[in-house]
């Protein structure tokens, strides 16, 4: 009985007006009221091939599907989208998707998806500006002796068990000062501490003494380049190599003592100076 009903209301469909009213008002806007003057054209159409499949076959979909009808308005509103589909999408299930994809990645630049797309040959963004920093590449990645990156710079391959992290368990484990307590070392007896002939590697930073030398095969830049420091104050090569590098958390445990002026007296570090020649 409904069934009549509502296909009786279909071929009144045609007439714009009222079509259109109903539908914006269950719809969100009323500016799709303007499709209402192409829809003239269409509802002919579109209603027409529904409206057989509904009047000839509305109660058998229903009788078909379920017995107990509780679907009979979803069963209503299949049949509509299905028929609108049914055509595109048989004629599309064959050739069309594979033509059409490979011919937009391809191209590539225009589509949105190339610019959400990771760039695989420009440059990474910056993400610090030690782009080759060994400490950021230790740090996760070198456990143990060796290092597993190239050297971009004048780094050196360090030799197994002595990568940044093996120094920086040994430097918590010990003191590497070589010394008994801390010294006022002048000048001129830093200079004697050039890690040649018996004696330690002494550099100066900031007013205070380290001694570099168990830090020597630790370096990544290699023990040539730190022995540059050696018997004097290391600061402006170590800042215009590495500023970003914290001398004083990577040689704490070699701390010797304060650098003082030349006629300072020695009275405590006089004797420990003298038993390490
Ligand atoms: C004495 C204290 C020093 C410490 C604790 C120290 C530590 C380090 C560290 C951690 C690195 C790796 C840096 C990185 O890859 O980002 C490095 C590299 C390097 N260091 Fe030193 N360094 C010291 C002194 C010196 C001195 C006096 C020189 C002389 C120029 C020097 C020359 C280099 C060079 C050429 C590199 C390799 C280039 C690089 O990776 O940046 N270092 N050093």
């Amino acid at each position: 009985m409904t069934s009549r009903a509502a296909t009786s209301k279909l071929p009144e469909i045609p007439a714009p007006t009222i079509a259109l009213d109903e539908a914006p008002l269950e719809g969100e806007t009323t500016p799709k009221a303007v499709a209402t003057q192409t829809s003239d054209e269409v509802p002919t159409f579109s209603l027409s091939a529904p409206d057989e499949h509904l009047n000839s076959s509305h109660l058998e979909p229903v009788a078909k599907s379920s017995s107990p009808g509780g679907l009979s308005a979803r069963d209503s509103m299949a049949p509509r989208p299905k028929i609108s589909m049914s055509t595109p999408s048989a004629n599309s299930r064959g050739p069309m998707p594979p033509p059409a994809r490979p011919a937009v990645p391809r191209m590539g630049a225009p589509s949105v998806a190339s610019s959400l797309r990771i760039p695989s040959t420009g440059p990474l963004p910056n993400r610090g500006p030690p782009a080759s920093s060994q400490q950021r590449v230790s740090s996760g990645l070198a456990p143990s002796g060796n290092l597993l990156t190239p050297n971009p710079r004048s780094r050196i391959v360090l030799t197994p068990g002595h990568s940044p992290m093996d120094w920086a368990a040994k430097s918590r484990s010990a003191d590497l000062a070589g010394v008994g307590t801390f010294l006022r070392v002048k000048p001129s007896q830093l200079k004697q501490m050039t890690g040649r002939k018996g004696k330690p590697a002494w550099s100066s930073w900031q007013g205070k003494v380290y001694n570099i030398t168990p830090y020597l095969p630790y370096h990544p830049g290699g023990e040539g380049q730190l022995m540059r420091a050696a018997g004097k104050d290391g600061e402006q090569l170590f800042m215009e190599t590495h500023p970003w590098v914290n001398w004083e958390n990577m040689l704490g445990s070699c701390l010797v003592g304060v650098l003082v002026p030349e006629g300072h007296g020695m009275e405590g570090a006089q004797p420990s100076l003298e038993d390490m020649d």
